[in-house]
């Protein structure tokens, strides 16, 4: 049995239809595959900008390490192909689009909506764990919904392979928001900056704001972080609080196991009731 040569796609292969949205490099584009009809997302990266901005080597280690996973909540690479001036990259739809958006309608999520989710994330979390991969770049501006509204972890953008343990002040963009203390620090880092992640959006899911948000001041949201200064509100029940401060711990060995997230009564209650 041959393995299935990875298909060499040409933009001819598609029919284009309406944006999707634009990001900070890509557009992205609603597309159908002509001859099996399957409908993608296709992303469109211009070569002169990312080469200017030597995102390159950073977008090769995405396609590299998006396209062999295969879990039901992490977005699916399914190939990528370039002509002389663009690089286009064949993405699983998601039809719900980001969660971001929902929860800025929403405003904050039940307790129920919000376990959901973070259970869906845990079992990804756990899929990207065993193979060595770390994201790193967990919010919900990256978390997909896909038609029946699953969590989808996309944008593998800052993920690494734990092979190396980087300790290279990576320039990190975006919030400082979803940082733990290590990497906020430009400390040397593990895996378990992805299960901090988790804490912090675990409270906004339930919040409606993440933890250490200071209206956009870096240097107070920075300083929040080191010093985990948390405040959970009144409101949230004891066992959301419990699972909160056990995973926004400073120290990463301190922080629950995401094996010990699925067990978690505030999980259990939810998911396995
Ligand atoms: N697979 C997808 N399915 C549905 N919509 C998508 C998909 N990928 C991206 N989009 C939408 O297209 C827009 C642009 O996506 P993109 O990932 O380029 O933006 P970004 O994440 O803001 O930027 P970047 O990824 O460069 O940091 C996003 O707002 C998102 O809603
Ligand atoms: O001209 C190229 O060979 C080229 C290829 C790719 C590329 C090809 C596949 C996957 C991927 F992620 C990136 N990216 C580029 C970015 C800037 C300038 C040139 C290129
Ligand atoms: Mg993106």
């Amino acid at each position: 049995q041959p393995t299935a040569e990875p298909k060499q796609w040409c933009l001819a292969d598609f029919e284009v239809g309406k944006s999707l949205g634009k990001g900070n490099f890509g557009h992205v584009f609603l597309a159908k595959e002509k001859k099996s009809g399957f409908i993608v997302a296709l992303k469109v990266l211009y070569k002169r900008q990312l080469a200017t901005t030597n995102i390159e080597k950073q977008l090769r280690r995405e396609v590299e390490i998006q396209g062999n996973l295969r879990h039901p909540n992490i977005l699916r690479l399914y190939g990528y192909f370039h002509d002389d001036t663009r690089v286009f990259l064949i993405l699983e739809y998601a039809a719900k689009g980001e969660l971001f958006a929902e929860l800025q309608i929403k405003k904050k999520f039940t307790e129920y909506e919000a376990a959901k989710y973070v259970a869906q994330m845990t079992n990804a979390l756990l899929y990207l764990h065993s193979k060595r991969v770390i994201h790193r770049d967990i919010k919900p501006e990256n978390l997909m919904l896909g038609l029946n509204g699953e969590l989808k972890i996309g944008d593998f953008g800052w993920s690494v392979r734990t092979g190396k343990l980087d300790t290279r002040r990576g320039t990190l963009c975006g919030t400082l928001d979803y940082l733990p203390p290590e990497m906020v620090e430009g400390r040397s880092h593990d895996k378990n900056v992805d299960v901090w992640s988790l804490g912090v959006l675990l409270y906004e899911l339930i919040v409606g704001d993440p933890p250490f948000e200071s209206d956009g001041v870096e240097e107070i949201t920075y300083t929040r972080i080191m010093k985990v200064d948390l405040h959970i509100p009144k409101y949230v029940s004891r066992d959301a609080t419990d699972l909160i401060t056990r995973l926004l711990r400073y120290s990463s060995s301190d922080r629950l196991s995401l094996k010990a997230v699925m067990h978690h009564p505030f999980i259990v209650k939810h998911i396995h009731p």
